[in-house]
């Protein structure tokens, strides 16, 4: 990816004797254990090589995983974690990160300078997500066009923090054309928000099929498919779910490169020390049925599972189980795939089992209903879809299908068409544009009536209730936190409204006041500041944030927009 980071600094925090034995038994969903800390460093080591030696890496990896009998360290995530010890916080410091970071996220940032807010221009807003806001911006150092994910801590808890050190770590631990690449981090001592430095993507594959007039072809649908089950099996190889795949999480750029993103959600898991994990996960409708039925013992078939019905979306043009309920999404994947046996229901002790199981069995129809698809197809689906995670094909298996070796094959990724910008942001604006004008015309009620039927069906828009972890988690942390809670589940702080557009994300235009480089001229939209040597991507761990101004905007100004906030949950 040609893009190096800070250097790589001497692995942190002491995993010998006691504090091992402290953390080991310390639990929360949250933390990862030590590990896989370790291992993200060589994944820097990765991106700095090139992407030539991946799988050797992987390999590598892979077999450095430790016999079975041998004592682990509990995978349990581990609250401490990512505290440094003194000295490193002291570093982390000095080389710009703030404080609050390092303290409860050191680990996740480990080896890293951050870039400065300053040397990025803000070109757009171009999506909304959970807890963060992503922007087009310009990197004024390179030229390059990126996407930035703010990520705002309004009460710095250390919770959400950690939640977010963990997208990072995961995100740092993978290195793969089709898995979205973690290219820096942006922040400075005095701020409370974290931009996360992404390569621009045009295009996300929910937009793309909600598109009027695009209609993928097999060998298209083929192409897309093996880029998202490589990108899986790299992620499972290197013991990541990712735990929300769907349409508008793969994100395409004008080459056709499908890359998998929003590691908001995902997790760290160990196949050979299994930890229990919450079953809220995955967006509504690309949920299997073991999270439905409460499963917190799973593993990658859950992925898999999202990738049959993505599968099976693109070739039908339109998402094939949009339940509005958790209930009616086990009833319309009952209906599709059959009501599991009662061998199934037996062996598997899912918690939920005696509400959900339904007084008449379905027979599994996936065969009948997609018999116009390609033939081929149809047993890739049977296994993507199948009840029982333990019958679905791992990504690698599905990769050898007869679905990828007959004809016609997969066709190159630069070879798909050039098409205009297609987030799943622009296709909900075109809707809600063309209702606009339906209302507005008001000539034809029926038709009105028959056509946001047909949106709602093309649309690969979650359920409100999707995602019911956020919720859950929300509610749990106001109850904790009270007033103060600002998370939502395993992701952060609620949307919020920070888009001042065309500035640079330093300038003083720009709503977020900590990032202000202190008694610097600012034009309207370029930005040059000269006091201190620019930070660059590989500049030393040395102290080059900009100095905090002596004011109290900053605190006063995190207030206000608290109290938005507050009033707008
Ligand atoms: N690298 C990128 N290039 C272009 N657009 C991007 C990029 N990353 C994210 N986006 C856009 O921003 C949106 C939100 O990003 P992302 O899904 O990572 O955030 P999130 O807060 O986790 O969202 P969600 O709540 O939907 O899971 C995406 O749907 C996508 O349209």
């Amino acid at each position: 990816m040609g893009c190096v980071f800070g250097k790589t600094a001497k692995p942190v925090g002491g995993v010998g004797g006691g504090e091992r034995e402290r953390r080991k038994q310390e639990s929360d969903e949250v933390k990862v254990e030590v590990e896989e800390v370790e291992t993200s460093h060589q994944v820097v080591g990765v991106s700095q090589n090139g992407s030539g030696n991946r799988q050797e890496n992987e390999r590598k990896e892979e077999t450095s995983v430790k016999p079975k009998g041998e004592k682990r360290r509990s995978s349990r995530p581990n609250p401490r974690l990512s505290n440094p010890p003194k000295h490193v916080h002291g570093e982390q410091v000095a080389a710009g990160w703030p404080s609050w970071l390092s303290a409860v996220a050191g680990e996740a940032i480990n080896g890293w300078t951050p870039r400065r807010a300053d040397t990025f221009e803000k070109l757009d807003k171009i999506g909304q997500g959970t807890y963060s806001n992503v922007y087009k911006a310009r990197d004024t150092l390179t030229g390059k066009v990126v996407a930035l994910k703010k990520v705002r801590f309004d009460n710095l808890e250390p919770e959400s923090v950690k939640f977010m050190a963990r997208e990072i770590l995961i995100l740092r631990r993978l290195d793969h054309p089709n898995v979205v690449k973690l290219e820096g981090l942006v922040t400075s001592r005095m701020s409370c928000s974290l931009y996360l430095v992404f390569q621009y993507m045009e295009h996300d594959l929910a937009g793309l099929a909600a598109s009027p007039g695009i209609k993928f072809t097999e060998s298209q649908v083929k192409c897309y498919m093996h880029q998202l089950l490589s990108g899986l099996e790299h992620c499972h190889n290197r013991h990541v779910l990712h735990r929300d795949i769907k349409g508008s999480n793969l994100l395409i750029d004008n080459g056709g490169v499908l890359k998998i993103a929003d590691f908001g959600l995902a997790s760290f898991f160990d196949p050979n020390n299994k930890q229990p994990m919450t079953s809220r996960v995955v967006t509504l409708w690309y949920r299997p049925p073991e999270l439905l039925l409460g499963a917190t013992d799973y593993s990658v078939g859950v992925d898999l599972w999202s990738a049959g019905c993505i599968l099976a979306e693109l070739l039908a043009g339109k998402p094939i189980m949009p339940g509005r309920t958790e209930v009616e999404q086990l009833h319309k994947i009952f209906k599709l795939c059959g009501s599991p046996s009662d061998e199934y229901w037996k062996k598997s002790k899912l918690p939920h089992a005696t509400i959900f199981k339904p007084q008449q069995s379905y027979k599994r129809c996936i065969a009948e209903t997609y018999k116009d698809f390609p033939a081929s197809s149809l047993p890739l689906i049977e296994s993507l879809l199948a009840i029982d995670p333990a019958e679905r094909q791992t990504a690698t298996a599905a990769l050898s299908s007869e679905f990828f070796t007959t004809k016609p094959y997969a066709c190159d990724p630069s070879s798909l068409p050039k098409y205009p910008p297609s987030k799943e942001m622009d296709a909900k604006l075109r809707d809600e544009e063309a209702r606009r004008l339906r209302a507005a015309s008001k000539t034809n009620a029926d038709g009105v009536k028959r056509s946001r039927a047909r949106d709602r069906a093309v649309r690969a828009m979650p359920a409100p209730e999707a995602n019911a972890e956020l919720q859950a988690n929300l509610d749990r942390r106001r109850l904790i936190t009270h007033a103060n809670a600002k998370s939502k589940s395993e992701k952060f702080p609620p949307p919020h409204q920070d888009g001042t557009l065309g500035y640079p994300l330093g300038s003083s235009h720009h709503i977020d006041p900590v990032f202000d480089p202190p008694d610097v001229p600012f034009s309207s939209t370029n930005f040059s500041y000269s006091k201190a040597p620019i930070q660059t991507w590989s500049g030393p761990l040395v102290d080059s944030a900009p100095r905090r101004k002596k004011h109290s905007t900053g605190d006063s100004h995190s207030h206000s927009k608290s109290s938005k906030r507050d009033s707008r949950r």
